[in-house]
């Protein structure tokens, strides 16, 4: 579906403030028809709070938002009508069956009670959960459960649907599988929204990528545009046997090998990054004649994860960390 000069979403200067916390400090992004936009920061970004103002769960102290092109302060209604919402905890009911709660959902969005019972009965199909219809949702696992939540969110065939984290705290095989149906979904036209902390999902499913940290956006581009500065790099990732001072390693190798830049992020790795190819010689004999045994040296391909540590400062695992505190993991 398309909208005036092509733009789902329009968002400028949202802000937020919940007591002493400033979750959104201006925020401004478009998202373009069709186009499936990732939102990618840590715990506490903001990025629920985008999503709640977004789909009319809260109110922004500032900034408008136009969905489809209608000014959402003055017609949220009609652009409510536009959106489907896949919240990060499920809002179904435990009690009711899944064809149930879909035929429930169907209802809500003024569905004729035929055309209700067909649409759940197809999305019960797409989703691979057929067999598990007639049971109650609260029996679900929590990947059937995400299905079905997101199965309710495209119920009315939304124009746009927001996806709020959709893959955290599922295992790692129905993760895959939802990847799979946003990406159809995006493809049969859905424009999308979608919430993670997931690296490597923002790059593999995403158009465009927003880096949200402390509630404002830091970076905002294609995933091919995001990776250009690190495609020029050549990167080695040099593992050791023993418990060597990696540090005063990397510090000696620094000094010896002035054109190449040295890292440890972890004990017994030592990363070189450089803008020409890196002979490996050198390096592995160097280290031997500190007395360092070197056990493998890794030419790695850098991803989008390096990307995102030097815009924003932010460790990779540090996102993953602190969403298993809170229960989730992939
Ligand atoms: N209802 C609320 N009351 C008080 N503070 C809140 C409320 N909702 C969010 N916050 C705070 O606002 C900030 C942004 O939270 P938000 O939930 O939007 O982050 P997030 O990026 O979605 O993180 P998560 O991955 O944990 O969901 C955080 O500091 C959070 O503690």
């Amino acid at each position: 579906m398309g909208f005036d000069n092509d733009i789902a979403i329009r968002v400028a200067g949202l802000a937020k403030r919940f007591g002493v916390v400033q979750a959104l400090a201006g925020v401004d992004f478009n998202v373009r028809s069709g186009e499936l936009y990732g939102f990618l920061g840590p715990n506490g970004a903001g990025k629920t709070t985008t999503i709640n103002i977004l789909t009319g769960l809260a109110r922004a102290d500032a900034g408008t938002i136009h969905i489809g092109g209608i000014d959402c302060s003055n017609n949220p209604r009609a652009a409510q009508r536009l959106v489907g919402v896949v919240p990060d905890e499920s809002n179904l009911y435990a009690e009711l069956s899944g064809f149930d709660n879909l035929c429930f959902c169907a209802a809500l969005y003024g569905m004729a009670k035929p055309e209700r019972r067909a649409r759940a009965l197809r999305l019960l199909e797409i989703f691979d959960l057929v067999k598990a219809a007639d049971r109650k949702f609260g029996t679900y696992s929590k990947g059937m459960k995400r299905k079905l939540t997101i199965a309710a969110g495209i119920i009315h065939r939304p124009a746009i649907l927001f996806l709020d984290e959709p893959t955290t705290g599922i295992d790692v095989g129905s993760a895959r599988q939802l990847r799979r149906l946003i990406a159809e979904l995006n493809q049969q036209g859905t424009t999308i929204f979608l919430t993670t902390h997931y690296i490597e999902e923002a790059e593999r499913l995403c158009d465009r990528i927003a880096f949200i940290t402390g509630g404002r956006i830091v970076k905002v581009d294609t995933v091919d545009n995001l990776l250009q500065p690190v495609r020029a790099k050549h990167v080695l990732q040099i593992s050791l046997n023993s418990d060597s001072d990696v540090g005063n390693l990397a510090d000696d190798l620094a000094r010896a090998f002035p054109g190449l830049q040295f890292f440890c992020s972890q004990s017994r790795v030592i990363r070189v990054e450089a803008t020409v190819p890196v002979h490996v010689g050198p390096l592995v004999r160097f280290l031997e004649e500190k007395e360092a045994e070197v056990s493998e040296v890794r030419k790695i391909r850098p991803s989008l994860e390096d990307v995102f540590v030097e815009v924003t400062g932010i460790g990779a695992d540090a996102m993953g960390r602190e969403k298993e505190k809170k229960g989730g993991g992939q």
